[in-house]
């Protein structure tokens, strides 16, 4: 009883230092959803966070209501389905996070939901674009591979397009990829950092195990663990049997990012995250989109850093990436040209 008493304190003082210094309002596009409830749960709890903004086609307001009971300083807000509850929920954010769409179904791939997810961020992008085009936007739906672009699409036919505010939330990928190569390591999972670069999706999910601390690890081993790295979601897929895909662990992957973008603007300095951005590193076999280690700051994407040194296994897999990845790109951008 005392220990959770001091806790609550601590979080308190914490709390109220951080939105004395800075006011940062977060939206949650899809707040009502599978990982809607609980990203918003964890960004109600996080003293940097001073507004909470949840839309959904469904359950906003509601959502917003039992979180606006939690004793923490921010308030929290749920907004109407309606073009005005969008444009409000999106006014004056700093961080607009994107959960809404569709989920997998098992023996679905992420590109199987391209057909409805891809109109559904083409709209909230034109909104996001209208209210709040200087905010950072994280998208989560699925194929972000190819709902990244569709989101520059939107924001470049406007004028108002950042490459330095624009992310695809990967974070998932290297926080399974910890905790995995833990597992077969026994050791601390918080402690392994395994660099995974490309995209978000199958092979275009690209583990760089020779930048692990365990860079010996070859053979079967290493074969079963990029498998099950790339294809983590798939497990979560088929275990939930046809009620949806990985929603706890993304909605702490998202939340993580959200405070690393928040920690980079409040003045920290070397914040790394992983993320699928407009990146420089392909653009010249014409892949214009790459995720890889990115240093966060006030202005978003502060630096790129490099693929750095692969062996040949890893080279094999980068170009089995590229090759889909230029791809799903692609679909992105013709679909707006065609459905601007
Ligand atoms: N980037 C990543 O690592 C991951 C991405 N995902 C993706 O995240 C997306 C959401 O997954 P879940 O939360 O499990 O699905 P869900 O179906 O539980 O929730 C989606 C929510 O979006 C809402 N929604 C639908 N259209 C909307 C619109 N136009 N505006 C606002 N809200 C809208 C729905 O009402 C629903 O509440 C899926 O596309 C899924 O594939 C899932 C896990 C990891
Ligand atoms: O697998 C899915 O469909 C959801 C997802 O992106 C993930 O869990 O990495």
């Amino acid at each position: 009883m005392f220990a959770a008493r001091q806790t609550f304190n601590l979080f308190q003082k914490r709390a109220f230092s951080a939105s004395a210094s800075q006011a940062s309002k977060v939206a949650v596009l899809g707040a009502a959803g599978g990982i809607g409830q609980p990203l918003s749960l964890l960004l109600k709890l996080n003293p940097r966070v001073s507004e909470l903004a949840l839309y959904d086609i469904r359950g906003g307001p509601g959502v917003a209501a039992d979180l606006s009971h939690i004793n923490a300083n921010s308030n929290v807000s749920g907004y109407n389905p309606t073009p005005e509850g969008l444009r409000d929920a999106l006014k004056g954010s700093e961080i607009v996070l994107i959960p809404a769409g569709v989920p997998r179904k098992p023996g679905m791939t992420r590109d199987d939901l391209f057909n409805t997810n891809a109109s559904i961020v083409r709209d909230l992008a034109k909104a996001a674009a209208e209210a709040s085009p200087e905010a950072n936007v994280l998208v989560i739906s699925n194929p972000v591979n190819s709902t990244v672009p569709i989101v520059s699409e939107v924001y470049k036919a406007r004028g108002v397009y950042n490459p330095k505010r624009l992310f695809g939330v990967t974070t998932l990928d290297v926080v399974r990829a910890s905790r995995f190569i833990s597992q077969t390591q026994k050791t601390d999972p918080s402690k392994e950092v395994v660099p995974v670069v490309g995209g978000h999706s199958g092979v275009t999910i690209v583990p760089l195990l020779s930048q692990s601390g365990h860079p010996s690890i070859a053979g079967e081993a290493r074969d079963a663990l990029v498998n099950r790295i790339q294809f983590g979601g798939d497990e979560v897929v088929k275990a939930k049997d046809g009620a949806g895909s990985a929603t706890l662990s993304m909605a702490m992957a998202g939340a993580r990012f959200a405070e690393s973008l928040l920690r980079a603007a409040q003045g920290e300095k070397g914040v790394v995250e992983p993320t699928f951005i407009d990146s420089p590193l392909y653009k010249d076999q014409g892949v214009d989109f790459f995720a890889s280690r990115v240093e966060l700051g006030p202005n978003g994407v502060e630096k790129i850093h490099e693929v750095g040194k692969v062996n040949e296994y890893e080279e094999k897999l980068l170009e089995a990436c590229l090759g889909d990845l230029k791809k799903n790109i692609q679909k992105g951008v013709d679909f707006v040209k065609a459905n601007p």
